[in-house]
């Protein structure tokens, strides 16, 4: 579905990526790990047209996106749910969700209002509020309901619970789950190994702008020491 092949990507002259390479199948969810400033937010900015990568090649379903505009990448089926949430500030709760809502591959049972209350209860007695009356936990749920109400064939998650309380946590990683038996692809970074480790296919360690490991939750099982290690938990 999303093949990232040896892509470069720089600051100015500072370079950040050196030949990242990822894969994320249908039906997967796969995860992002790597200690902080390794270039995980770089990647998933590279995927989405946020920032231009001088080199490799990003494909989604065999489409390349490789510095295609931000608002073309995502009619393509890439829904992000970006770092620091960034749900729009001074529109309701309602208006956040329908703003970019969007069923561009006539998804048979497409995300609607009442389909992400049901996700998220608590949004519901917050529907006319505005987003930055919101906790950080709502926020989250709101960036994520209107990410979903794009219908993405991907959803991508950059620090997924960061910040959050633990039932909130609970909450986001339940989502998470109750998406993957409908089928969600999905691509989550996030520094809660055990909670990724339950709900994920796959895993990429990144360290220094390029992938060192990646494997199945078993595999990260049996490598305590690679995880101590890359990731130093
Ligand atoms: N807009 C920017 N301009 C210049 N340097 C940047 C910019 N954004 C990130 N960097 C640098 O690029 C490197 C990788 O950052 P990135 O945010 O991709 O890392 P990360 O793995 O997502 O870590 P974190 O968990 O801290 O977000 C860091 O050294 C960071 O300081």
């Amino acid at each position: 579905m999303l093949r990232i092949e040896a892509i470069e990507t720089f600051y100015g002259a500072s370079q950040v990526l050196f030949g990242m390479s990822l894969e994320v199948g249908a039906n997967e969810v796969v995860t992002l790990m790597g200690r902080n400033g390794m270039g995980k937010t770089t990647t998933v900015n590279s995927i989405m047209g946020i920032v231009r990568p001088a080199a490799g090649r990003i494909t989604f379903e065999n489409d390349e996106i490789t510095n295609a505009p931000a608002h073309l990448i995502a009619r393509h089926g890439l829904g992000l749910v970006p770092e620091g949430r960034q749900v729009f500030p001074n529109l309701s709760v309602r208006e956040n969700l329908v703003a970019t809502a969007a069923n561009r591959f006539g998804a048979r049972d497409p995300w609607t209002v009442e389909r992400v209350l049901t996700m998220f209860p608590e949004l519901e007695a917050r529907i006319t509020s505005m987003a930055n009356l919101l906790s950080g936990g709502e926020q989250q749920m709101l960036a994520i309901g209107r990410a979903l109400m794009t219908n993405p064939k991907l959803l991508i998650l950059d620090e997924a619970t960061e910040g959050l309380a633990p039932l909130i946590r609970k909450e986001i990683w339940h989502c998470l789950e109750r998406l993957k038996v409908e089928g969600q692809a999905i691509l989550v970074i996030d520094k809660n190994i055990d909670d990724l480790k339950r709900i994920a296919d796959r895993h990429y360690i990144v360290e220094k702008g390029k992938v060192v490991w990646s494997g199945t939750s078993a595999e990260l099982d049996a490598n305590a020491e690679l995880v101590q290690e890359k990731l130093g938990v």
